[in-house]
């Protein structure tokens, strides 16, 4: 029997239907699961694609199944089980097998798996694969990270299950060790930033003009076929929209308003601010999400605090209203998407990774979950001016910034006036008021700083003077 092409170690919702995709492109597959019965399940689901896919019971046998250099995919939970897994997997290797890490990494394990593995004959690969259980098994976008060589040993077959946009497969070798990983957790983050930017409109929309999920499917769904198209208003359009079976009742009425998280949206934030590169928006989605899954702590401050003592919202004209909440929520994305772009801007630099923005823009325009038109214009704006220091400042961003500037200004000051928590679209404007300021306000900071801690300044004269005269000035 012929050797397979590649492994999958993982049969969970992304492993299972990642390794079908594989099978069904027509590339033979070895798998193993930690719980063997699940492989056996897999095996007896897997129906006509069983010819493609060789069930195997133990990690002896699954590596003897694959054709050397063998490519393995673990797709497993992200941290501790990802070591434990290889420790398991590196005795049955042999020279240029290359062991590839698709979960969600931090990156900085990616890094340090990857140099752990430098000398040793083999190879790692860390591999976002963004898409869920749909993209999984149907097209995912997929972020490579790794040695280029390994990337031409997968390409063949990574390609073959990629989605594609109008033809072009939405995959990409980013560069060398921890870029695949670090692309994708941004790619998170700013997924974090578009969903909670989106409950934001639809909490003015439900809490502020008093709209039921229905009517707020109907909106959500007139915008999908707009500028704000994507997966995202998609889906949000469908889950708005969809019946309660025990109650009857919308859906989304009946589940519980906190969310959970699982470490990318974190880590987005975290790296953001040890490279000193501001992502509001994606913080305050990660800070949105915290605030939420204090549900008890809320209910008790409601009872103490009270809402807001704000007049109830009345817009005279509901639609233009409507129309404004659409604009500024393009607004809040394209803050959201600058910021993420900046953030691998800077990450590029600090790890040596040349990443390719218009690369990782085009790769995400399809398989992904923040999959949109929009992307496209991004493609678009860095295919143009690909060193442009913020995507905001290329000529069509700048232009659509201009655009929805007053739109985004109503919003959030409407929100403001009647006690509408906007955190990231506040954040967005927050933002775009100070990026595009040319004289701050940190002239004070300075001097604050050098006032107490000696810390000096720059002046604008580009004098030389960098010490205040505080103690003389202020007691003269
Ligand atoms: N779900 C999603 O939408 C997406 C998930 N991801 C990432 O993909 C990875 C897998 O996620 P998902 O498929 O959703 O997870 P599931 O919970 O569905 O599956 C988890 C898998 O991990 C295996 N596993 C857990 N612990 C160990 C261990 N210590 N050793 C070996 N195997 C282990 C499980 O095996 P067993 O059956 O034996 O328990 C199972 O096959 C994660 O990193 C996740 O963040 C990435 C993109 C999207
Ligand atoms: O990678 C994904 C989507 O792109 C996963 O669904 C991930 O779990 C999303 O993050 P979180 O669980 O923190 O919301």
């Amino acid at each position: 029997m012929a050797q397979a092409e590649i492994g999958l170690i993982g049969l969970g919702v992304m492993g299972s239907n990642l390794a079908l995709n594989i099978a069904e492109k027509g590339n033979k597959i070895a798998v193993f699961n930690r719980t063997v019965a699940r492989t056996k399940e897999f095996y007896e689901e897997a129906g006509a694609l069983q010819g493609q896919i060789v069930p195997c019971e133990t990690i002896e046998e699954f590596v003897a199944a694959i054709r050397p250099p063998r490519p393995i995919i673990i797709m497993i939970q992200a941290g501790a089980a990802v070591d434990q897994q290889m420790e398991l997997l590196r005795p049955y290797l042999e020279k240029n097998d290359i062991m590839i890490d698709a979960g969600n990494a931090n990156f900085r394990d990616t890094m340090r798996r990857f140099d752990a593995l430098q000398d040793s004959g083999l190879t790692f690969i860390g591999m976002g694969v963004s898409g869920g259980e749909e993209g999984a098994r149907h097209g995912p976008s997929i972020m490579v990270g790794g040695k280029e060589d390994s990337w031409k040993r997968v390409e063949k077959v990574l390609t073959s299950i990629a989605a594609k946009y109008k033809d072009e497969p939405c995959v990409a070798w980013l560069g060398e060790n921890g870029a695949g990983h670090f692309v994708k957790t941004i790619h998170n983050g700013i997924e974090y930033a578009d969903m909670q930017m989106i409950a934001e409109i639809y909490g003015i929309l439900r809490d502020g003009l008093k709209m039921t999920a229905p009517e707020i499917a109907d909106v959500f769904a007139e915008w999908n076929k707009g500028r704000l198209e994507s997966y995202l208003i998609e889906i949000s359009a469908t889950v708005l929209a969809a019946k309660d079976p025990i109650s009857g009742n919308p859906i989304v009425d009946m589940i519980l308003d906190k969310a959970g998280q699982k470490g990318t949206g974190k880590w987005s934030a975290i790296e953001a601010q040890n490279m000193g590169v501001p992502a509001t928006g994606i913080e305050a989605a990660v800070a949105a999400r915290s605030i939420s899954s204090f549900k008890t702590e809320r209910e008790a401050a409601e009872k103490i605090l009270g809402l807001p003592d704000v007049p109830a919202l009345q817009v005279a004209d509901k639609a233009a209203f409507i129309k404004d909440l659409e604009s500024a929520l393009l607004a809040g994305k394209i803050g959201a998407y600058a910021q993420g772009f900046a953030v691998m801007s800077a990450a590029s630099k600090e790890y040596n990774w040349n990443l390719p923005m218009p690369t990782i823009a085009k790769i995400w325009r399809a398989g992904c979950i923040i999959r949109s038109q929009f992307l496209d214009e991004i493609t678009s704006a860095f295919t143009k001016a690909p060193d442009a220091a913020n995507l905001i400042v290329t000529p069509a961003f700048a232009t659509m910034v201009k655009d929805t500037d007053g739109a985004l200004r109503r919003v959030v000051s409407t929100a403001a006036l009647h006690g509408l928590p906007v955190p990231a679209l506040a954040s967005a404007l927050g933002y775009f008021d100070s990026y595009r300021r040319a004289r701050g306000t940190a002239n004070v900071i300075q001097a604050q700083r050098d006032f107490f801690g000696a810390h000096g300044f720059d002046r604008v004269d580009g004098a030389d003077s960098h010490h205040g005269p505080w103690g003389s000035g202020l007691n003269a």
